[in-house]
């Protein structure tokens, strides 16, 4: 089995960011989102693009933000992708994916099986679906340490590229990669010491679980 690829997400300073370069992750998430204790400005991103360039993938999370926020974060952090979090429409990612020319993922909540097959409808709008657990209402759409039944998504052959997230950690992401055959890993509180804080242990750690999957 290939090795899955690895996002660290909501990196908000350098120390973090380098944890996870160190780790050989590939992506290094920004969260453009006001409410999360990971928030980033695109000016406070613009340092840590100029850190990350040539070295991790740089992708820019969003929950049903407009154009503008947008078009400031990627300007000012020369974002790779953008991952879409909120209830973004196959017909709003694609507007964006063609507006900003980069590569669209969209996070999609699942709970049961009629969730996973709401990713058919993103095909051809987005480059990769990333399968998220509910939250509950009212407070942050993902982030929370909360997964969800994996076998619902165990060796998921669809229409499009796809990735796991939710409550992944260095003590179960190995099981998870082992049971779903994910390409793709994502994790925030996972590898955190306290809401917004990143371990550098716990990244390193993360990074090894997933390659020891493989
Ligand atoms: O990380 C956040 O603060 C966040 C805020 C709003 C939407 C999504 C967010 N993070 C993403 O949520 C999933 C799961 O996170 P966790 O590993 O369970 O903490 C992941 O894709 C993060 O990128």
């Amino acid at each position: 089995m290939p090795t899955a690829a690895i996002k660290i997400c909501g990196i908000s300073t350098g120390d973090s960011l380098d944890a996870a370069i160190r780790a050989r992750a590939d992506h290094a998430g920004f969260v453009f989102f006001p409410k999360s204790p990971r928030a980033v400005t695109p000016a406070e991103a613009m340092a840590l693009s100029a850190r990350a360039e040539g070295r991790i993938g740089r992708v820019g999370l969003f929950v049903d933000a407009d154009d503008t926020l947008i078009g400031e974060a990627v300007g000012a952090a020369r974002l790779d992708a953008l991952q879409l979090h909120g209830s973004e429409t196959p017909e709003r990612a694609a507007q964006l994916r063609s507006r900003f020319g980069i590569p669209v993922w969209k996070a999609l909540s699942v709970a049961s099986a009629q969730d996973v097959a709401k990713a058919a409808g993103y095909a051809g709008a987005v480059d990769l679906v990333l399968f998220d657990a509910k939250t509950p209402g009212g407070a942050l759409p993902g982030g929370m340490g909360l997964s969800f039944d994996w076998d619902l998504v165990a060796h998921w052959k669809g229409p499009v590229a796809w990735g796991l997230a939710g409550g992944l950690a260095p003590n179960n992401v190995a099981e998870a990669v082992r049971l779903t055959g994910t390409p793709l890993v994502d994790t925030s509180s996972g590898v955190e010491s306290a809401p917004g804080i990143k371990d550098a242990g716990r990244i390193a750690a993360f990074c090894s679980a997933v390659r020891s999957a493989a």
